[in-house]
C-alpha cells in the first residue's frame, strides 16, 4: 500500500493522468485503475499494462485514491470506499480531480478526519504539459499537499490555490485546452476556405499555436507585447485583429470563461440542479 496509487475512472483524464505518470518514470506495479467500463478496461489494461480492476478492489491496497470520475458518480463512489475503509482509518488521501465538487462533500461521506485535496488539472498532462491547481480539505497538512503536489509535478506545473478559486480555475485552466483546440480548429478551416489543402493547414496552424505557446510561455514577454511584435504597422495582422475585435473575441472569451465557473459551481452543488445559476463573484482572493 505504501505507494500505490488508485485511478478511479480510466475515462479522459483519468487516462491522461495513468499515461502521465507511467512515462514520467512510475512503475506500473505501483498505479492501479477502477473502470467500470469492460471494454474501457480492457483497453487500459492492454494499452499501459496496469492491473484494471473493480473500485473496492483499486481502494484497498492504495495509499492514495485518485476520483476521475464525473461529479454525478461521486456520491455513488465515495460510499462505496467508505465501505471499504475501516472506521476510524485516515491514512488513505483522497484525491478528487472532478470539477465543481468541495472536498467538504467527500469529507462528509468518508471516516471522520479523512484528508482529502481537490486538484484541478488539464489533458496536456497526457504529455506532461498539464497546469494543474491544488487545494486542500480541512484535513489534509502540509505533507498531503506535498504529496500531491509532487505526484503532478511529474506531470506538468502545479500551483497551490484556495479552494473558493476553485470554480475560476476550472473555467481559465481546467477547460482552457478546448478554447486553444477550438481556435486551431476553426483557423485549420479557414486556411481550407483559402484554398490550402486541410493536411497543409493543418501542419501549418499545429505548429503555429506550439511555437506561439513556447514563446509564450519561455519569454517571459506579456501576450500584448508578443502580439504587437506580429503586426506590422498597416499590415496583414492589423487587419485580422481588426476583424477579431470586431466581433467582440474578448467578450466571447470573458463569457466563456463566466458561463464555465458557473457550471463548475452548479457542478458540485447537491441542491441546485442543472441550469440553475450560482453566485461565483466571491472567487477572487
Ligand atoms: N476531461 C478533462 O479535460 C478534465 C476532466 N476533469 C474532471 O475529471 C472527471 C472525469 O472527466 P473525464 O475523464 O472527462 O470523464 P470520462 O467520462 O471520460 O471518464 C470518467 C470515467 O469514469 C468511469 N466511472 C464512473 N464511475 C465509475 C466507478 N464507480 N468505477 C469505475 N469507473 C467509473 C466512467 O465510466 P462510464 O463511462 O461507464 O460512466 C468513465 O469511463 C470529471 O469530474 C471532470 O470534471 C478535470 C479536469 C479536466
Ligand atoms: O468539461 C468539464 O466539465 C471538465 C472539467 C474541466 C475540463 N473538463
Amino acid at each position: 500500500m505504501a505507494n500505490r496509487i488508485a485511478i478511479i475512472g480510466g475515462g479522459k483524464i483519468g487516462e491522461a493522468l495513468l499515461a502521465g505518470l507511467i512515462s514520467s518514470g512510475k512503475p506500473t506495479r505501483d498505479l492501479v485503475v477502477a473502470e467500470r467500463s469492460k471494454e474501457r478496461a480492457d483497453e487500459i489494461a492492454e494499452e499501459y499494462g496496469v492491473l484494471v480492476t473493480d473500485l473496492p478492489g483499486a481502494v484497498e491496497h492504495a495509499a492514495v485514491v485518485v476520483l476521475a470520475i464525473k461529479p454525478t458518480d461521486v456520491d455513488e463512489v465515495t460510499a462505496t470506499i467508505a465501505g471499504v475503509v475501516d472506521e476510524g482509518e485516515t491514512e488513505r488521501l483522497t484525491v478528487s480531480l472532478v470539477a465543481g465538487v468541495p472536498t467538504e462533500r467527500y469529507e462528509r461521506a468518508l471516516p471522520a478526519g479523512s484528508p482529502v485535496v481537490r486538484v484541478m488539472p488539464n489533458t496536456p498532462m497526457l504529455v506532461n504539459e498539464a497546469m494543474s491547481a491544488v487545494s486542500p480539505g480541512r484535513y489534509a497538512d502540509d505533507e498531503h499537499v506535498a504529496t500531491v503536489v509532487e505526484l503532478l509535478s511529474a506531470v506538468g506545473k502545479v500551483v497551490v490555490v484556495p479552494e473558493r478559486q476553485m470554480d475560476a480555475v476550472t473555467a481559465v485552466s481546467g477547460s482552457g485546452p478546448a478554447y486553444a483546440f477550438l481556435v486551431a480548429e476553426a483557423l485549420i478551416d479557414a486556411g481550407v476556405s483559402l484554398g490550402l489543402s486541410r493536411k497543409m493547414s493543418t501542419q501549418l496552424v499545429t505548429q503555429t499555436v506550439r511555437g506561439a505557446g513556447i514563446l509564450l510561455t519561455d519569454s517571459g514577454v506579456s501576450p500584448a507585447d508578443l502580439r504587437a511584435a506580429v503586426t506590422s504597422p498597416g499590415g496583414t495582422t492589423a487587419a485580422a485583429v481588426r476583424e477579431l475585435e470586431r466581433i467582440n473575441l474578448r467578450t466571447g472569451f470573458y463569457e466563456a470563461a463566466h458561463a464555465a465557473a458557473r457550471a463548475s459551481a452548479r457542478s458540485g452543488s447537491v441542491e441546485s440542479g442543472p441550469g440553475v445559476e450560482t453566485d461565483i463573484s466571491s472567487a477572487s482572493d
